[in-house]
């Protein structure tokens, strides 16, 4: 059996990754499982989820940040007035002096920031400079060697545990789908709901075929991962990161991180990708005309388009800290020289490679 904490996966591309499948599964599993490229596979990660939200996100604010710089540009009054947004009632995720280190590898170094309710957010910054790797210190997947996280307020201890309360659902979409080859399309975006809800299998395969419209796919419900291009795959891994059991009393809601999701496509699949996120959060609309159910999102991103378009928000990592944060449009007119660089993509600048 799927263990009762996996509830709290909600159909992220994550909960496969530390699931036993046993004798009682529903799905037909048929040998192989691939997770693309995540390490995952070689460890029983673990994950889960706390709290729940409110208010409308008043974005940044505080001194909270000691490493920020704001962009010049930026009104001092606004700045001023931000900074006395002390309510930090919304707040989904905060990560407070986050460190964690590889062996000899000090890859972050007082890492602190807060997503709030409602919020888009992007996280940039040179290659290996730790941008997974805080995500999944925000999901649960890895704890902190010093700092905290805290999720709506609540100090998380470590990894994820059965213990802790639920209320919010964090799901990690990996940078490849992480499908089950051997599972169908319909399958793979009803996974958790096969194995650990009490809903009848029609009624998962409605609700699958009602996801899968939401993000554009119709038709695929039989097909196996093989069978569908690269988009459509993230597509169908976006499916099952939002797809939930309607029959529970209370839905949580949910923080979606992202680990560049427009890696590896053409420009227009890009676009379409870039579009889905938006879709599905609150502040959007999906295919269907419906409200997207995502309270918030983090999205870890190299891509110029992606930055533009699916998120409001910058966060920039380099050398263990945010060295900078700011609204989008910010991030194009900036004048931090490590900024300018990474916008520019010049060779001449802070950043050394
Ligand atoms: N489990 C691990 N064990 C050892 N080293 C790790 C582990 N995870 C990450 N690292 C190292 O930590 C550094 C940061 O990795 P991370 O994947 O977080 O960077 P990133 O900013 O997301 O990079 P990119 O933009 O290239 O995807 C890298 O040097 C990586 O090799």
């Amino acid at each position: 059996m799927v263990p009762e904490s996996l509830v709290s996966y909600s159909g992220s591309m994550l909960f496969p990754l530390s699931i036993a499948i046993g004798s009682t599964s529903r799905l037909p599993f048929r040998g192989t499982i691939s997770f693309g490229s995540s390490t995952a596979t070689k460890t029983k990660e673990q994950r889960k989820i706390v709290c729940g939200c409110v208010a409308p996100p008043p974005n940044i604010g505080s001194d909270e940040y000691s490493a920020t710089k704001f962009n010049d540009s930026y009104k001092s009054e606004q700045l001023s007035t931000l900074r006395e947004q002390k309510d930090d009632s919304d707040v989904l995720i905060e990560c407070r002096n986050v460190y964690k280190s590889f062996g000899e590898k000090h890859i972050l170094k007082g890492v602190s920031f807060k997503i709030r309710n409602g919020e888009a957010v992007g996280i940039i910054g040179p290659s290996g400079t730790g941008k997974s790797t805080i995500l999944k210190i925000m999901a649960g997947l890895l704890a902190p060697d010093n700092g905290e996280v805290y999720i709506r307020g609540r100090k998380r201890d470590g990894l994820i545990s059965d213990e802790e309360l639920s209320g919010l659902r964090i799901g990690l979409v990996f940078q490849s789908a992480a499908l089950f080859d051997s599972l169908t399309v319909r399958e793979n975006v009803g996974f958790l709901l096969y194995e650990n809800s009490n809903m009848p299998e029609e009624q998962i395969s409605e609700l699958v075929k009602e996801t899968l419209a939401a993000v554009g796919l119709k038709g695929v419900e039989d097909r196996l991962p093989s069978e569908l291009s690269g988009g459509m795959k993230k597509r169908v891994a976006l499916a099952r990161s939002i797809i939930y059991d309607i029959t529970k009393e209370t839905i949580e809601p949910e923080v979606l991180l992202y680990d560049e999701p427009t890696a590896g496509l053409d420009p227009i699949a890009s676009t379409v990708v870039e579009d889905l996120i938006r879709s599905v959060h609150v502040k959007g609309e999906d295919a269907l005309g419906t409200t997207g159910k995502i309270a918030s999102y983090v999205v870890v991103t190299h891509q110029h388009s992606t930055i533009r378009r699916a998120v409001d928000r910058l966060l920039f990592l380099y050398n263990g800290k945010i060295v900078w944060q700011g609204m989008t449009h910010e991030f194009m007119t900036s004048t931090n020289p490590i900024v300018q660089q990474f916008a520019s993509g010049s060779l001449d600048g802070p950043i050394r490679y």
